[in-house]
């Protein structure tokens, strides 16, 4: 049986140890989490794990009788008005001295009836009492096919136009942490929302934010802040794919053109022109902005940004950014000084949120959000997605591009990433070739070679990397998504590795050992990105015997399992 698990802040720091025990003792696999952050924290879990209850059981653990009886209380009187919150199930876990398993198994002989109950009126095809059809849909295999707007009409409902929208764009079917936070978020909750990379969070935040905008006001409403100019060219573009504007709009002039009543969307990022973004701001203030957050901080101390409208902020890659101390000074301040949590609805997103629990008080305690911010982990278990391949292949570095020039030979991706790390400072005043040059520059000479004996490899190495002028970045990343007529090889730094999205993308390659188990993950997340189909990706890792160990790390943390592959003759 697989469940959500709600724990409230008292127990904090056992989700990990619970979703085992759980396994162990009871059978059942915690598919979600949500931890709320309240200090009457088992009645708000209550209330926010209400509308996934029509879905799926919730089960909310309490550690005191008080909380437990407040629980209790709170699902009964959300009972009387939906007969869905009677999959809400509390559970008193007195956890005396550190006993997890025992007093879970007690707790869950006391609870068992009820769940057995319900799964024999299941078997027997018998209709909950007072259950509307929604109970068809909680047949597991239906659960995935609820469409978007089985999930959003009724109580937690996005406007139709923007429901139509949503279908017109092609998307029917809500992915897993579109399912889970629509819902809460419509109801205006703040969150914190942690799911894996390529699960969909870019339209679970822009829909509700959406929702709210008033077309017709024309003041900054809505703010997405981005760590970097590539993914706020593309958040601002599926948002203004939402707004109806029709195709691309890669020019910024076309930010002003707004059309009477229609949600405008602006992209302020680095790069820019300063005077021009300046002017637009005050001469037609669109309603959604979309920026680095540098520049919203400058715009804003010049006094061209106001904020006064702004009900909802969303920080995209959250973690990347409080954890960079320039760029981390800049967002609190946006969050705490220039507008204010009871002002807005906040949205704080990333794939990885490393120490969540601790990120989770500090949202509180800074005011980075309200108090009673829902913190969403999907599928906490899995950090980075199953239908992931990881590989390795042992080579000295001296050898290192030649072997990545057989793997290639032999995978012959349609699209594909190779990462390099960050060049340092050092050598670049030294004046080093960067390795993103170095590899292109190889792959071209030996596509050249190939071509001379009559074999045409058809590769397009692409170079990506922060020095490169704006313009250059820019029409490298639109040839790498439009694909050209070739293989397209985008040989980039850590710049591609955050939120950039090109569903065609079958292979990631580590030609360089990314820094960090966080940066290994969203490297990885760059390929698998349908997440509908789960189509698989692979992800190949070029270290020396030296590295080795790294490969155990990472299996460990990450929970997957490497596979060696030779070198190609
Ligand atoms: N409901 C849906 N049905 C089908 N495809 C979807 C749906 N929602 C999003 N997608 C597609 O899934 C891909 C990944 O979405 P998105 O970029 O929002 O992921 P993400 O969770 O933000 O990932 P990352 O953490 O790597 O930034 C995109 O190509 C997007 O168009």
């Amino acid at each position: 049986m697989s469940m959500r698990m709600v724990v409230s802040g008292s127990l904090w720091g056992l989700e990990r140890e619970m979703h085992a025990s759980l396994v162990r003792c009871c059978g059942i696999r915690v598919e979600r989490q949500i931890v709320s952050c309240s200090s009457s924290s088992s009645s708000s879990c209550c209330f926010e794990a209400a509308p996934c209850c029509n879905r799926r059981r919730v089960l909310l653990l309490c550690r005191s009788v008080s909380s437990f009886a407040a629980a209790t209380g709170t699902v009964e009187l959300l009972s009387s008005s939906s007969s869905t919150t009677r999959r809400l199930q509390p559970l008193f876990l007195p956890l005396r001295s550190g006993k997890l398993e025992a007093s879970l198994e007690t707790a869950a002989a006391a609870s068992e009836l009820c769940f057995r109950g319900e799964e024999e009126k299941q078997e027997q095809g018998l209709e909950d009492v007072g259950n509307n059809n929604c109970d068809r849909n909680e047949e597991p295999e239906l659960v995935g096919r609820l469409t978007f707007r089985e999930l959003l009409s009724g109580a937690a409902a996005l406007p139709d136009h923007l429901l139509q929208r949503v279908e017109d764009l092609g998307f029917k079917y809500p992915t897993q942490v579109q399912k889970e936070a629509l819902p809460v978020l419509l109801s205006g909750r703040d969150m914190i929302l942690h799911a894996q990379t390529g699960s969909g969070k870019t339209l679970a935040y822009l829909l509700p934010m959406f929702s709210k905008v008033v077309p017709t006001r024309a003041a900054v409403q809505a703010i997405v802040v981005v760590p970097t100019r590539e993914l706020g060219m593309q958040v601002a573009k599926v948002a203004r794919m939402l707004a109806g504007k029709s195709g691309e709009v890669p020019a910024e002039e076309m930010n002003i053109k707004r059309e009477r009543g229609s949600i405008t969307v602006m992209a302020l990022l680095d790069g820019g022109t300063n005077s021009r973004q300046k002017s637009w701001l005050k001469a037609a203030p669109p309603q959604i902005l979309v920026g680095t957050v540098e520049r919203i901080g400058r715009m804003i101390e010049m006094k061209h940004l106001r904020t006064n409208a702004v009900t909802t902020i969303v920080v995209d890659e959250v973690d990347a950014m409080m954890g960079a101390a320039k760029e981390g000074g800049h967002l609190q301040k946006l969050l705490s000084v220039h507008t204010r949590p009871e002002q807005r609805q906040t949205i704080l997103a990333s794939a990885t949120i490393p120490q969540h629990r601790r990120f989770l008080q500090d949202c509180v305690q800074n005011k980075w959000t309200k108090e009673n911010v829902v913190y969403t982990h999907i599928q906490p278990e899995e950090k980075i997605p199953s239908y992931l391949h990881h590989r390795y292949v042992v080579c000295e570095k001296d050898d290192r591009l030649q072997v990545l020039f057989s793997v290639l030979q032999e995978d012959a991706p349609n699209a594909a990433i190779i990462f390099v790390n960050d060049q340092s400072e050092k050598a670049k005043r030294v004046g080093n070739v960067s390795a993103t040059i170095a590899v292109a520059e190889f792959l071209e000479k030996r596509k050249a070679e190939c071509l001379a004996d009559g074999v045409d490899l058809q590769w397009e190495p692409l170079i990506l990397e922060e020095d490169d002028h704006i313009h250059t970045r820019f029409s490298t990343l639109s040839d790498f998504r439009e694909g050209g007529s070739g293989r397209c090889l985008l040989v980039a730094t850590e710049l591609a590795a955050r939120g950039i999205d090109v569903p065609n993308v079958c292979h990631v390659y580590n030609y360089e050992w990314p820094q960090s188990v966080t940066s290994y993950i969203h490297r990885a997340g760059r390929t698998g990105r349908r997440p509908i189909t789960e189509e698989h990706g692979t992800v190949t890792s070029f270290i020396t015997p030296k590295e080795l160990f790294v490969l155990q790390r990472v299996e460990n943390e990450l929970k997957l399992k490497f596979s060696s592959i030779r070198v190609p003759t």
